[in-house]
């Protein structure tokens, strides 16, 4: 049996997006695996599935989000954007913003006239329970409006603000992201201990007009862009008063802009298809092997 697939991306950030309107899908996290695998599959770091609305609810679709180790999550903001690129260009509707549930609430993407998508991305939030970060025996630093905590990170203290798009977040702000520790460091912060959930690990760096951005992704390594981990360095750089809203994130993979005032975090930025395809639903693992 065969499985249809889109391969998209959003600045870079890549993902396989799968039609869940059209056809029933159900997979176990290692078949999820197998799909976001770039050598014995079709390669991606996350794979979104496209689902219709729940029954009774006030939102056009639902979608799914599972990170290339196949555990599912909450949040993806490059996702988001791609979504709506797909069911535009899939005919799944002639709407051009579209609320859509995700397993941390509804957010509101929009097709523009110029082919970028902004979405409304909710609001953050910062308390340690809510992210969650165990904060037990750490006192903050307050920095401008922000507060930032003591991480204990291979001997050394990072300082870093916690921040949930839906998904979590620690940030940290260094010189230059193309110096920082990113590939050592990322691993140790995504597992640390006080992170119950893991976390994605932003390293930031003030530039004027907005920052430079890398993140390493909670189950998915360093990736060219991630749109919420933009959203959450970008508020974290407001509140620490080393930016102003709307902020430009340069990732490795494009261009974002995130705009916040204090409520709901907007995210502007592009999407792009680059083919479609078939996989053979033999060439993942059966079910009951995982
Ligand atoms: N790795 C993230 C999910 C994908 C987020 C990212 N790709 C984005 O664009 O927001 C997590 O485990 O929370």
């Amino acid at each position: 049996m065969k499985l249809r697939f889109t391969k998209m991306h959003g600045a870079g950030n890549d993902f396989v997006v799968i039609d869940g309107v059209r056809q029933r899908i159900d997979f176990t996290p290692g078949q999820w695996r197998r799909i976001a695998d770039r050598h014995f599959g079709i390669g991606a770091d996350q794979v979104l599935l496209v689902e219709p609305a729940p029954a009774g609810s006030d939102v056009d679709f639902r979608y799914r989000i599972f990170n290339a180790d196949g555990g599912e999550v909450e949040q993806c903001g490059n996702g988001a954007r791609c979504f709506v690129r797909f069911v535009v260009d899939q005919g799944l509707t002639a709407k051009r913003a579209i609320r859509v549930a995700t397993m941390s609430g509804v957010i509101e993407p929009r097709l523009e006239a110029d082919g970028r998508i902004t979405v409304d991305m909710g609001p953050p939030a910062f308390e340690p329970a809510r992210i969650p970060f165990d904060a037990a025996g750490l006192a903050p630093r307050p920095q401008g409006q922000d507060d930032t905590w003591p991480l204990a990170v291979d001997g050394a203290t990072r300082w870093i603000s916690v921040v949930s798009m839906g998904n979590p977040h620690a940030v940290q702000f260094v010189d230059d992201v193309d110096t920082a520790p990113v590939a050592s460091e990322g691993p140790l912060i995504e597992h640390s201990p006080r992170f119950p959930a893991r976390v994605n690990a932003g390293f930031a760096q003030p530039v004027p007009g907005g920052i430079r951005l890398r993140v390493w992704e909670r189950g998915a390594g360093e990736t060219l862009a991630c749109g919420t981990g933009a959203c959450a360095a970008a508020v974290a750089a407001i509140r620490r008063g080393l930016a102003i809203s709307p902020v430009q994130v340069h990732t490795r993979g494009g261009l974002l802009s995130i705009a916040w005032d204090g409520g709901s975090v907007f995210m502007t930025g592009p999407a792009a298809t680059v083919f479609e395809g078939e996989i053979d639903l033999a060439a993942l693992p059966s079910p009951d092997s995982e």
